[in-house]
């Protein structure tokens, strides 16, 4: 019998067409790293998209990083659809980038945020500005994490924004309705099938979506595939149809099923 994820790609073959393949970013294409901006794909995975888009009629990268950082970085791929700040900026194939209008008005309120973060927090704390989104990163000070939870929970019943607790950061975003579950269940409308690799509570949000529109729609394949991270723990992987061990699994599988004819 095939190992699981050969399995889950072959009973996919004949939906390849018709069919997508969504990725995180952080944690799934990219290893995890103590400094946010260093994040870069694992060799080889950029090329294995590549030969992925030729295969299936949609590949997209859905991230909580914004579109000014993923674009550089998926320059070489103008077929592949990139989502950034969870959903509220949007670059798809062929076409040129789109804000959400009702995130893009919070945007001086966020600006308010980081230059009061920049006067009240720790000087050496990682405030990462993403223009939808703001993101306190505590992973090189662990023992800040409680104050800056305590000051993000102020910060944002002050200013109206939603905050989430992410890894090593807590992370600020407009009072919007979008997520990566709004982004899959939008973007898989027109798809009867779609795969989405994850590592982080967030991308939960993702596999729900594909739950939900596979148990309201027999004719639609969900695959979950968690990428495993020992800060995670089970929680993700609980959640997924199998789970691989690292950004270097993933890529090697992603080069294997697309050398192989299907
Ligand atoms: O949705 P993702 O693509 O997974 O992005 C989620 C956040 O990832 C980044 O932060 C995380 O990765 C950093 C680099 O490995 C790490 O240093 C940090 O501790 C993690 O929280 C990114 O900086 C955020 O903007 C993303 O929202």
């Amino acid at each position: 019998m095939l190992p699981s994820p050969h399995r889950h790609w072959e009973e996919f073959a004949p939906r390849m067409a018709t069919g997508g393949l969504f990725f995180d970013f952080d944690g799934v294409l990219a290893p995890i790293t103590p400094d946010p901006p260093a994040a870069r794909p694992v060799t080889g995975v950029v090329a294995a998209l590549a030969a992925l888009s030729r295969q299936v009629r949609t590949v997209a990268v859905v991230s909580g990083r914004p579109l000014g950082f993923l674009l550089p970085i998926f320059a070489e791929l103008p077929s592949v659809d990139l989502h950034g700040a969870y959903g509220m900026e949007h670059r798809l194939a062929g076409a040129t980038a789109v804000v959400h209008p009702a995130a893009e008005q919070w945007i001086p309120v966020l600006r308010a945020v980081v230059a009061l973060a920049r006067r009240e927090l720790p000087t050496d704390l990682t405030i990462e500005d993403k223009r939808l989104t703001v993101a306190l990163h505590y992973r090189r000070h662990p023992h800040l994490a409680a104050m800056i939870g305590d000051w993000a929970v102020a910060a944002g019943e002050r200013f109206g924004l939603r905050v989430h607790t992410a890894r090593m950061a807590v992370e600020f975003f407009p009072p919007v309705e979008r997520d990566k579950g709004t982004v899959l269940r939008d973007e898989t409308e027109k798809l009867d099938g779609a795969w989405f690799f994850g590592d982080d509570l967030a991308d939960l949000t993702a596999f729900r979506a594909l739950r939900s529109r596979s148990s309201a729609d027999p004719g639609f394949r969900d695959v979950c595939v968690a990428i495993f991270n020992p800060e995670t723990g089970t929680a993700v992987s609980q959640s997924a149809d199998f789970t691989l061990a690292s950004p270097e699994s993933l890529r090697d599988f992603l080069v294997e099923v697309t050398q192989t004819p299907s």
